[in-house]
């Protein structure tokens, strides 16, 4: 059966980097795509205080500005949070939810990411939900058994291919300069595939990012694997040249 086309998303995730002067980075960006656009849509997601002037930075341009979290409340007294409708009313359009990162350091679990995920379609937001087994599981050949388990926990039922983005990042992978062999992506990114596509009406059509040490150097290979729709970067992000130079996997 023939696949349908899927417009390719690169998004950029600066995590907890960049002061006010990193805006100068998304106003090259800007310039950058402007004289060579790429054949794929292109999203940053700055940490919560750089997103209003980065969303007047873009306005107009194709960049979209994510957040890297939501709360799972629409408001209330939760010090210190973000909610998702905070984030729409700034004219956010994604936000990245379920970060390994986040697993890891603040404790969330599925149903939490979930609800995060279910917080987000309901501002209108479209959510990157991040899945990917550590080095242990790999090695313990557990790593497609841990990904479909995260997504029956993580991906609403109301996902769809435009509220919902999935991001593999095997946590092994992320800021190490690894990755996995082309063969280990293609295996895991046709399992979400199948697993999307046997859940969700449009689940053929959702995007599929990979995540984890995606480089200039190496992005060409990597998004060229079956099923890889975009990339999750992180560090490669930071500086406008190699974001720029990452796109051109989607350039002739
Ligand atoms: O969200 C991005 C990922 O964690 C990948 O980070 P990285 O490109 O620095 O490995």
């Amino acid at each position: 059966m023939s696949q349908p086309a899927i417009r390719p998303l690169v998004a950029g995730n600066w995590k907890m980097f960049g002061l006010r002067s990193a805006l100068a980075q998304i106003e090259r960006l800007r310039a950058l795509l402007a004289a060579n656009p790429p054949g794929a849509d292109c999203a940053i997601c700055p940490p919560f205080t750089l997103i209003d002037a980065a969303i007047k930075i873009t306005a107009g341009s194709a960049i979209a500005i994510g957040a890297q979290d939501c709360h799972s409340a629409d408001e209330g007294a939760h010090t210190g949070d973000i909610a998702a409708p905070m984030l729409a009313d700034l004219g956010v359009r994604h936000v990245i939810i379920g970060h390994s990162e986040r697993r890891t350091d603040h404790g969330e679990g599925d149903s939490l990411v979930m609800a995060k995920a279910c917080a987000a379609h309901k501002a209108g937001l479209s959510a990157i939900i991040c899945v990917g087994e550590t080095l242990a599981q790999r090695d313990a050949g557990a790593a497609l058994d841990i990904v479909i388990k995260q997504l029956e926990g993580s991906v609403p039922a109301k996902a769809n291919a435009a509220n919902s983005i999935i991001a593999y990042e095997p946590v092994w992978a992320i800021g190490t300069g690894r990755t996995p062999q082309t063969d280990d992506i293609a295996q895991m990114h046709q399992a979400i595939r199948s697993y999307l596509t046997n859940r969700f009406e449009d689940g053929g059509s959702m995007r599929i990012l990979y995540g984890g040490s995606v480089k200039p150097k190496n992005a060409g290979e990597l998004m060229s694997v079956a099923h890889v729709n975009g990339a999750l970067v992180g560090g490669a992000s930071l500086d406008s040249g190699d974001f720029n130079a990452i796109l051109d996997a989607y350039r002739r």
